[in-house]
């Protein structure tokens, strides 16, 4: 590709230098550059990849993207208004648009955004599809798993992996659509046939400043889908919303797609009754626009009931059958550190789950709390360098549930690790809770040994806010780290 082709796709671009020069790839870091790179200089927000042209033309770059023009760099530049932008639209040309040519559901909300994708991965392949995923955990990609290092990817890696599913020829992407994800543009030029909304509660304050921000970031993606109705079905657009949250009707508004509800409280196009939740799963009956059935989830907790309808609306959306639906459901165990349970013999649960929002853990906590004989125990921390404010909130919410809480770390980053236990701990202070018992041990495995010390027969421990992580990142430094494996070793009475 010569730069004067991709300068056309950039309205109001100039290019600096010669027109004519050809690229190979499209690189967004220095230090990954090969020879023969287009190098697009991002203005990060810890560095500005203008500082590394230089690296890039060391390393054989051949052209750059930019926003200011570098007078130092020998190499032909263009010069664009929004180097994220332009990356978004460079990456579509790149890869040939690749979100055109399969659908794409994209999930967006505070809390449940991958166990949904893996609830409607799982419909969609039972149904004969095949999908690809794109979330927290990993990605797959013609049945095969790839590690990821967060949520939604950058808009480069996106198309690039959108380009590899159809390579492959595959029917679906099911993706998580974060809130960093919307405000950055990394999903610009990804044409969503389904945008699915699970809900908005507090998180992520150190980014979005306020619960308006962060609300009108989700509402990019409702926004930008669609624009009114097409004649054909396979072009048709989707906004499905949760009837019970409240920042619906605002998404509702912003949206031309056709909007269709999901439930339990207010009437729903899709809606749940008679939820009942046990210590083995969740039952409820379903009523749709396409029938109705009774569903029995392996998962624990009426916020599962909530993923679940969300994945049956858009998958009825595709035509699928809802006793097809009903027969997938029923057959997932659960996600990856979710409402894990670690067994390992022992005569008390021992849960590890993924909590790290307030709503997550009040949640996770009201549904232990409706099957637990004994106490409940709780293990958790706050990420550093993220919103400071979620943690005397999330303090005040495990003192309310649990009999005995244990305050650690969860990815002090490059935060003071006793400050964020301290920062939680005001929560644990509060009046209306202050009879619950707690300790601050700010080494994650002795906070989780000194937990399962003091189980009793009937108790339940929870290990909250690292669910399937593998790690815990502290300072610069990445530790091997997994809540499942220390709580086995203290359980069987290994020393650390
Ligand atoms: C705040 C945020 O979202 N930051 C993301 C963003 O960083 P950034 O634009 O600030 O990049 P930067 O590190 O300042 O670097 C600027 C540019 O210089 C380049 N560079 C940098 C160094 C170098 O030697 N050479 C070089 O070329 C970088 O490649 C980049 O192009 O782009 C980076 C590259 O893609 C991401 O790794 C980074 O994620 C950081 C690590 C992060 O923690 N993000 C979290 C908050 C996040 O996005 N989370 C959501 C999930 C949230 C949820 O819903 O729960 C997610 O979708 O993952
Ligand atoms: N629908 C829901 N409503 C509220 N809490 C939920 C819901 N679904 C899951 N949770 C809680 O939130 C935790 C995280 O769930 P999940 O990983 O599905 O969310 P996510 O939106 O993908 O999170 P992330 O933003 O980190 O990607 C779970 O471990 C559970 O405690
Ligand atoms: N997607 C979330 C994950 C938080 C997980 C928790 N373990 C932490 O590190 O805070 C975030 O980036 O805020
Ligand atoms: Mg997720």
């Amino acid at each position: 590709m010569q730069l004067k082709d991709l300068a056309a796709c950039l309205a109001g671009s100039v290019i600096i230098g010669d027109g004519s020069s050809s690229c190979q790839n499209i690189q967004i870091d220095s230090r990954k550059v090969v020879s023969g790179d287009l190098f697009i200089c991002l203005p990060g927000h810890t560095v500005d990849g203008h500082d590394f042209a230089a690296q890039a033309e060391a390393k054989g770059a051949a052209a750059l993207v930019v926003e200011r023009h570098l007078p130092g760099s020998r190499l032909p530049q263009l010069l664009v208004k929004d180097a994220r932008l332009a990356m978004a639209v460079l990456a579509n040309v790149y890869f040939h648009f690749p979100s055109r040519k399969l659908k794409v559901i994209g999930i967006t909300g505070t809390n449940g955004k991958t166990t949904t994708t893996y609830l409607l991965d799982s419909i969609l392949e039972h149904a004969g599809k095949k999908t690809g995923l794109i979330g927290t955990i990993q990605r797959k990609v013609n049945g095969e798993a790839y590690p990821m290092s967060g949520t939604t990817p950058e808009a480069l890696d996106l198309q690039s992996y959108l380009h590899e599913m159809v390579e492959s020829k595959t029917d679906y992407c099911v993706m998580e659509v974060s809130s960093h994800a919307l405000e950055q543009g990394r999903v610009k030029g990804t044409e969503f046939r389904t945008a699915i909304f699970t809900n908005l509660t507090q998180d992520h304050l150190d980014y979005h400043k306020t619960m308006e921000d962060y609300r009108a970031a989700k509402g990019l993606f409702f926004s930008r889908l669609g624009n009114g109705y097409a004649e054909q079905e396979a072009d048709r657009k989707y906004a499905v919303l949760n009837a019970d949250d409240e920042a619906s009707a605002y998404f509702a508004k912003q949206t031309a797609a056709e909007v269709l509800t999901y439930g339990v409280e207010k009437k729903a196009d899709v809606q749940a009754f008679q939820i009942k939740v046990t210590a083995r799963g969740t039952e409820f009956h379903v009523q749709s626009f396409a029938g109705a059935a009774d569903i029995t989830l392996q998962m624990v907790g009426k916020f599962n009931v909530y993923n679940a309808l969300a994945a049956i609306t858009a998958a009825l959306l595709e035509g699928i059958p809802l006793e097809t639906i009903k027969a997938s459901l029923e057959t997932v165990k659960g996600v990856d550190g979710r409402v894990e349970a670690v067994v390992e013999g022992q005569p008390y649960a021992v849960i590890v789950d993924y909590a790290h929002t307030p709503d997550g853990l009040e949640n996770v906590l009201k549904t232990i709390k409706d099957f637990a004989e004994g106490r409940i125990i709780t293990v958790f921390g706050c990420g550093g360098d993220r919103d400071k404010t979620k943690r005397p909130l999330m303090g005040g919410i495990a003192a309310k549930y649990s009999n005995y809480v244990v305050v650690t770390s969860d990815n002090p980053r490059t935060e003071n690790p006793q400050q964020i236990l301290m920062d939680i701990e005001a929560g644990l202070k509060d009046p209306q809770t202050a009879t619950t018992q707690y300790e601050l041990i700010e080494d994650r495995r002795e906070a989780i040994h000194k937990a399962i010390e003091m189980a009793s027969p009937g108790d339940v421990v929870l290990i909250a806010g690292k669910g399937h992580e593998t790690y815990q990142l502290i300072g610069g430094q990445v530790h091997d780290f997994d809540d499942r494996i220390v709580a086995k070793e203290a359980i069987r009475g290994l020393t650390k």
